[in-house]
């Protein structure tokens, strides 16, 4: 069986990047880095202290020194922060260094997973689900484009999500792999597993 590249979690708030980041690299043997943890702890400020002095462009310009500084890493699983492929280093970045994984969830799902956090500046709102929609519109198509697969969290448990991830990552770097169903042309990437 082949090595199996450093694997680089995106998608929208709430649908589980960090949460089976971890479990993932855990399954794996692998260093975990959570790119909005890594901000934090380089800044000694939390999120919305950066988002409050620097603004989010300020929050985005450490997003992008993080990732670059994280996907040059090997062997590794990072889970981004859900805005990161709004700006083209980053998926670049993403594209070339690793494969990635498009965790996907409802806007429900996201306001239920995020309804008490304060920790999300962009969620510290009254239209959350209007906001939710709208990101979901603009970074969507972004998602898609930067990933090599797409996973859905909802509806099943993280440990769940890992082991489809697992198992669909491993298929996209040995289709002959004996444990692999046979690849239909066409149907790997991006086909969304329900
Ligand atoms: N598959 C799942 N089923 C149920 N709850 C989940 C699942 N995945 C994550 N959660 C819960 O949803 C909440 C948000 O998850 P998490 O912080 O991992 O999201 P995220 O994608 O990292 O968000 P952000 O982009 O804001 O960092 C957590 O409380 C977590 O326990
Ligand atoms: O979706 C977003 O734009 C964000 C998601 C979080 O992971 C953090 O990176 C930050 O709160 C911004
Ligand atoms: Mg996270």
């Amino acid at each position: 069986m082949q090595d199996l590249p450093n694997l680089f979690l995106i998608g929208p708030m709430g649908a589980g990047k960090s949460t089976i980041g971890r479990l993932l690299a855990a399954e794996l043997s692998r260093q975990f880095y959570d790119s909005d943890h890594a901000i934090q702890d380089r800044c000694g400020a939390d999120i919305p202290w950066i988002f409050d002095v620097e603004g989010e462009q300020g929050f985005r310009l450490r997003e992008i020194h993080m990732i670059d500084e994280l996907t040059r890493l090997s062997s590794v699983v990072v889970a981004t922060g859900g805005g990161a492929v709004l700006r083209e280093e980053n998926r670049r970045a993403l594209r070339e260094r690793g494969t990635v994984v498009y965790l996907l969830t409802t806007v429900d799902q996201q306001l239920r997973r995020t309804a008490k956090d304060r920790n999300r500046p962009l969620l510290q709102c009254g239209n959350r689900e209007q906001v939710l929609n709208d990101m979901f519109a603009q970074r969507d198509p972004l998602y898609r484009a930067t990933s090599d697969i797409a996973v859905r969290t909802d509806r099943r448990s993280p440990r769940a999500v890992v082991n489809e991830i697992l198992r669909r990552v491993h298929r996209l770097v040995d289709p002959l792999e004996p444990s692999s169903t046979p690849n239909t042309a066409g149907t790997l990437n991006h086909k969304v597993s329900q």
